[in-house]
């Protein structure tokens, strides 16, 4: 049930239970069960425009946090059984596990036109076994939730407490030698990297990881003294969920003395996103936002047009940049602002996912750059 009173009908899948958010689009053809486990979905339903969603299974592996912070998916076909190697499990066993509803038998391409025309509607996704649903009361849940306008998710997905994160990039030539699962385990450790976590995915850090770095994970709302005892050669901002605007509250005067103290700084879509607001600029809630896998981004300082992994719904506001902050980087889509540079500093950010985990490898060149700027600096 969107809030505009449309019903969407379909077979109830995974758990059979209720959730109320914004529903997105999906357009990646792989990776489902790495988008499900993406942080930054908490508040949302997923609608996935590829049509056959869970014919892989679900496996301990392709997943980029422990609990999905997603609230649910709709699907076109139904799910069939598993066929894969990789497969552990039954995908829709993986979605009971997590307490996660799904639906499907869903006309996708109609939900789709309906968000791209109308913007992201909130849905109430309710999987009801018997099929009596109170419609009154799916519809009264959706004019209850307030929007992800103004919504602090990032706090509620962030890590409670330090940690150190040491396993780097995922090989398939590394699997099934002497029973190991493919997962660099210790990469050589040469730099230190201390990354904020606001609903951090895994392939970041092991994509940092696999470049040498050593990274301690900090809780979203740690101050940035803190930060800085821990003596790091780079500063990391993750992604995560909600808006920046209302995250920023508390982590943005932190993150302006961090790229005060000199040291490189690296971000990524949230991360992305509240650099621009600590550097004076204002974010926006976009239309529809930008979700998939094959996201075109032009690097304006090459001229070179990387295919993107993409997750957002909020982006920096044009025209708001201070002076001094470059625009590196611009989406092929819409035009709108996809990376950012403070002149002869080396402090970066990119609204879209360099780490793919599910998605194209374009754009890996950016964990070299920042390992590069630290190098420099060192
Ligand atoms: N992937 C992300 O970090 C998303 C950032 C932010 N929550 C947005 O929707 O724009």
């Amino acid at each position: 049930m969107l809030s505009d009173g449309t019903l969407f009908w379909g077979r109830g899948l995974g758990a059979a239970t209720m959730r109320v958010g914004e529903v997105c689009f999906n357009t990646s053809l792989t990776g489902y069960q790495e988008i499900m486990t993406d942080p930054s979905y908490a508040g949302q339903i997923i609608t996935f425009t590829f049509p056959h969603i869970g014919n892989v299974g679900a496996n301990s592996m392709d997943v980029e946090t422990t609990t999905p912070a997603a609230l649910g998916l709709v699907l076109r076909a139904d799910m069939t059984e598993p066929s894969n190697y990789r497969a552990e499990r039954h995908f829709d066993d993986w979605l009971k596990s997590f307490d996660l509803p799904g639906i499907s038998g869903v006309d996708t391409r109609r939900l789709t036109r309906r968000i791209r025309d109308g913007g992201a509607p909130t849905g109430c996704l309710a999987h009801v076994p018997d099929g009596t649903f109170d419609l009154d009361a799916l519809w009264r849940k959706t004019q209850d939730w307030p929007g992800l306008e103004g919504m602090d998710l990032a706090i509620q997905v962030s890590c409670r407490q330090t940690y150190s994160w040491r396993e780097g990039t995922w090989e398939f030539a590394r699997t099934g030698v002497d029973g190991e699962d493919g997962f660099e385990a210790e990469p050589a450790i040469k730099r230190h990297v201390v990354a904020m976590d606001f609903g951090a995915k895994r392939n970041i850090l092991r994509n940092l990881a696999s470049l040498g770095c050593k990274v301690t994970v900090v809780p979203a709302d740690t101050k940035a003294a803190d930060v800085l005892a821990h003596e790091p050669d780079g500063i990391f901002l993750a992604n995560g969920p909600g808006d920046p605007a209302a995250t920023g509250e508390y982590a943005v005067p932190e993150i302006k003395t961090l790229v005060e103290s000199g040291k490189p700084v690296f971000g990524i879509c949230l991360g992305h996103q509240m650099l621009a607001l600590s550097l004076g600029a204002k974010t926006e809630k976009m239309h529809q936002g930008h979700r998939g896998a094959n996201h075109p981004v032009k690097d304006l300082t090459t001229g070179k047009v990387e295919i993107t992994s993409q997750n957002h719904g909020f982006m920096i506001s044009e025209g708001s940049l201070p002076e001094g902050v470059e625009i590196t980087h611009r989406s092929l889509f819409d035009g709108s602002i996809e990376g950012i540079r403070l002149s002869g500093r080396p402090v970066f950010s990119v609204q879209y996912h360099p780490e793919a985990s599910p998605g194209p490898k374009d754009s890996h060149y950016l964990f070299q750059r920042f390992v590069d700027f630290i190098d420099d600096k060192n």
